[in-house]
């Protein structure tokens, strides 16, 4: 996108709240038909990285708003962009919809690498990002900012610093 190779930010300098998340994912024994375990959303990360172990579940909306499955391979990653990055990249870089189904009683494991800038750090679009043809989409705001928006309102969390 036409930034230099290097791109040292803040975040970039460790000042980094990012956190592991083992999952644990059951549905009731009762219950024979397809569950969602988790429903559907974006990451409040800059980028998330996440494996699984055995049992598949992850889906994702595609842009003609159908949920795909994901077949993440046995040594595999999946890497999902988050919102911060969308506003990072001036709207380059896009957030999936993502959301996880369970087909049968055995319980999903998967592990999570999710990263995040700490509290009090700008999230600003590199001068780079910005031209005529690619006009300024997000003020800056800090990750904090950005944070509580995604709480009370997940689906719209960028709306806030949108232009
Ligand atoms: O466990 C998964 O496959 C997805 C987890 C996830 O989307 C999340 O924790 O944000
Ligand atoms: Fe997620």
């Amino acid at each position: 996108y036409g930034l230099p190779q290097h791109y040292i930010s803040d975040a970039e300098n460790m000042k980094s709240s990012s956190f592991t998340r083992l999952g644990k994912y059951k549905v009731s024994e009762s219950n024979n038909e397809y569950e969602t375990v988790l429903p559907a959303h974006t990451d409040s990360s800059t980028l998330t990285i996440l494996c699984q172990k055995d049992v598949q579940g992850l889906e994702v909306l595609n842009k003609t708003d159908k949920w795909i499955e994901m077949e993440i391979p046995r040594d595999g990653f999946v890497v999902i962009i988050g919102d911060v990055l969308k506003a990072w990249s001036n709207g380059r870089l896009h957030p999936v919809t993502h959301r996880v189904v369970l087909r049968g009683v055995k319980e999903r494991y998967t592990f999570g690498l999710f990263a995040n800038a700490k509290e009090e750090i700008k999230i600003e679009v590199p001068d780079e990002l910005v031209d005529n043809i690619h006009p300024l989409r997000y003020r800056p705001f800090t990750y904090g900012e950005f944070f509580n928006n995604y709480v009370a309102n997940p689906m719209e969390a960028l709306q806030f610093a949108s232009i």
